[in-house]
């Protein structure tokens, strides 16, 4: 009997592949179960290693524990590399990743057994402005290869209705071949309530469908295949991801799109998965894991509010899925479409040097005119608020003549609950959270004290236990609550509505935006939540009570987040009728982010930006490149040492191609009981020594109780 030995990435945090036998040839790609330790656990056949090349002994490599019906496709596999590759994580950890849709797939999760076919919906044609067309015309022109579109337009512009007539004309020729070769016209003579069934001439039909509700495995899954319907992936930042946000690309498009995000449940996922892999599914709308699904005709990424850093994943498998959405699309020989109203430094520089192809537009659709930005010096006398008060006496003035005139004004601060701090007034101590090196914010509506770090939370104590004085507690700092509760003090009988994660959940969102739509609600006070995506038609009036950024002090892209904050929230106010007004309550009147803000020069704030950054002392990204080591341990001295070490190690590698900072603690010490120490490597693109830096960190990370993360191209020091 003939054996097989095959290399293995088992979905557990190693960094290299094991190696299995079986008695069969098995495809490369397969999914199976293999025993480690004591545990079984999903893992893909990576290679086939002929047992003369294996330097051990044969007789004690273990049989692969079962097989599965699943296969991972080539390029799919590919993906997976590159991911680990550019990221540098570990094989096992990406592998674990991907593992849990087929793993969903394969258990069956058999609540709900029976996709429900809806009635095949006609698509809907998407009128355009004569601007919108021209982008649109471009990108069709070139969607049968892999290039990256960047579509930067200021808020409002219709930048979702660009990409929404792209799809439409992709689902309606069902081939971007077609489209792309001169051919687009036909869509637009065509009926367009065109009856989808014409073009669903996919392999798959409903017998075979079925046969993955019994092994969790579709006979066409692995196959990209002109006839199979086109898909299409949309991906949005996590808070934009609301109930509405499916009935608005029904309304738009005429076809429901699945929604894939970490809160539905798995039974339901798995019947988005048998949807995806049976090529049923055409528009998918998704957060950052996204973008790990197992498409089978995937024609096109689309990534909406590129710049959003919920794209970027911090925890386990670190990676930002905007980037690997580009790698992934170049992969599939696909385009790419990045859009967004403030545009990441990274995606500009890209854009500006010819890599991807830019498309801008400058005016709304609507035609209403941008709107005016008042900043208010809060240094000054006149302006300062009344005492225990954030909000000037002149804001207050202008807000009332809005709210008298029945339109809306929206107060945003992103903090959520009621103070950032609580403080004993007897001896100034602060309270802080048990497992963080972080006050406890004061949340009034649950009179609970919150860490916003790890969640802890507790009451606040009678006594202070630094000074043991009684009940001398300060609240300091605003938070939304406390806004809200200062406006209803000035606006007793105006509609207000807190619009921050702890005020708005599923449940209630509906209900919320009902009333703030049809005018009833006559003041919002919102953290970030809030800043994107929505279209209030009443909103005249945007209040920025604080640009003040917190933890970002650190951080060389302050300039870029506090711009692209204060512009997305700005680019609510009148949209529709009557042009708005943005009020920007400000203590830093030379912050270059706030001046491009008020003198609506955005060009001159990236080129200052790229300059800054541009420095010969210390070159920032997107000119070079870093990469974080994170050590983290709850023994700080241990943390601390391993730290030094490496940069030691690191120092005499590579200090001769890369500057290397660190160790040091992060901005942020503790959290969650962990000590964490950071090393930056900054380097020039293009240099080749990824494999050292990935080489030294195996190094140290056989160490047990410290844990080492790498962070390629990474967004926050914290
Ligand atoms: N071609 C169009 N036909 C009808 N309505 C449109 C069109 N383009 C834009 N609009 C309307 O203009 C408003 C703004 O459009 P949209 O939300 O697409 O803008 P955006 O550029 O994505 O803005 P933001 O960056 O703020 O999200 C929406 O209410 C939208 O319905
Ligand atoms: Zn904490």
């Amino acid at each position: 009997m003939q054996i097989y030995y095959y290399q293995i990435a088992i979905a557990a945090p190693f960094d290299k592949l094991l190696t299995y036998k079986i008695s069969e040839k098995m495809p490369i790609g397969s999914i199976v179960l293999c025993k480690i330790m004591s545990r079984t656990e999903y893992g893909v056949i990576m290679s086939e290693i002929l047992p003369q090349n294996i330097d051990f002994d044969l007789a004690k490599i273990k049989e692969i524990h079962e097989k599965t019906p699943l296969v991972i496709d080539e390029k799919m596999l590919s993906f997976i590399h590159q991911l680990a590759s550019y990221n540098m994580q570990k094989i096992g950890e990406v592998i674990d990743a991907f593992m849990t849709n087929y793993e969903i797939l394969h258990k069956g999760f058999a609540i709900s057994s029976k996709i429900k076919k809806d009635k095949i919906p006609a698509i809907k044609t998407i009128e355009l402005s004569d601007k919108q067309r021209e982008i649109s015309d471009n990108i069709i022109a070139d969607c049968d290869k892999f290039s990256t579109h960047v579509i930067d337009g200021v808020t409002g512009s219709g930048k979702t209705m660009i990409y929404l007539s792209v799809i439409e004309k992709i689902l309606k020729n069902n081939s971007v071949d077609n489209l792309a070769n001169g051919e687009k016209n036909n869509s637009d003579n065509a009926n367009s309530d065109a009856d989808l069934s014409q073009y669903s001439t996919r392999k798959c039909d409903s017998a075979a469908c079925e046969k993955i509700s019994q092994d969790g495995h579709h006979p066409c899954s692995n196959k990209a295949n002109n006839k199979q319907n086109s898909q299409i992936l949309i991906m949005l930042p996590e808070i934009s991801l609301t109930p509405q946000t499916s009935s608005f690309f029904e309304e738009k498009l005429g076809i429901k799109p699945l929604l894939w995000h970490s809160n539905i449940t798995k039974a339901k996922k798995r019947d988005i998965l048998r949807e995806i892999m049976s090529g049923d599914a055409r528009v998918i709308v998704g957060t950052r894991s996204a973008i790990l699904l197992p498409f089978v005709n995937l024609k096109m990424i689309i990534i909406d509010e590129e710049h959003d850093s919920s794209y970027k994943q911090s925890e386990k498998m670190i990676y930002s899925a905007r980037d690997m959405a580009i790698m992934r699309a170049k992969i599939l020989d696909i385009p790419a479409i990045l859009l967004s109203a403030t545009l990441c430094l990274e995606t500009h520089f890209n854009a500006k040097s010819g890599k991807y192809r830019l498309h801008s537009i400058n005016e709304r659709y609507t035609k209403v005119k941008m709107p005016e930005i008042i900043v208010v010096d809060m240094t000054k006398k006149e302006e300062k608020p009344r005492s225990g008060e954030c909000i000037s006496a002149r804001v207050l003035q202008i807000a009332k003549d809005v709210i008298e005139s029945g339109k809306q004004v929206l107060f945003f601060l992103n903090r959520r609950g009621f103070s950032t701090s609580v403080m004993c007034g007897a001896c100034n101590e602060f309270l802080g959270c048990e497992n963080c090196s972080v006050n406890m914010a004061f949340h009034e509506s649950k009179n609970l004290a919150i860490c916003h770090y790890c969640g802890y939370t507790s009451q606040i104590p009678n006594d202070c236990k630094a000074c043991k004085d009684v009940d001398k507690w300060v609240k300091i700092g605003f938070g939304v609550e406390r806004v809200a509760l200062e406006l209803k003090k000035h606006f007793p009988s105006a509609k207000q509505q807190i619009f921050s994660s702890d005020e708005v959940d599923k449940a209630s969102i509906d209900g919320i935006l009902d009333d703030i739509n049809s005018g009833k609600t006559q003041i919002i006070i919102g953290t970030q939540m809030i800043s994107k995506g929505y279209n209030f038609p009443h909103l005249k009036c945007v209040v920025i009570v604080d640009t003040d950024t917190g933890f970002l002090d650190g951080d060389f892209r302050l300039y870029e987040k506090t711009y692209q904050m204060i512009t997305q929230v700005a680019g609510r106010a009148g949209r529709f009728d009557e042009r708005g007004l943005v009020l920007i309550q400000s203590y830093q009147q030379n912050n270059p982010a706030i001046m491009a803000i008020a003198s609506m020069n955005k060009a001159k704030f990236y080129d200052d930006e790229l300059r800054r950054r541009d420095s010969k002392y210390n070159p920032l990204p997107p000119l070079y490149r870093q990469i974080a080591i994170i050590i983290s341990s709850n023994n700080e001295d241990l943390a601390s040492n391993i730290a030094k070490n490496m940069m030691k190690h690191l120092y005499d590698n590579i200090s001769h191609i890369a500057r290397i900072f660190g160790p040091a603690p992060s901005l942020i010490k503790r959290i969650n009981r962990q000590f964490r120490f950071r090393i930056l490597i900054s380097f020039a693109k293009k240099q080749g020594f990824m494999q050292e830096i990935y080489d030294t960190i195996s190094k140290f990370q056989a160490k047990c109780d410290v844990m080492i993360k790498v962070d390629v191209d990474p967004l926050n020091f914290l």
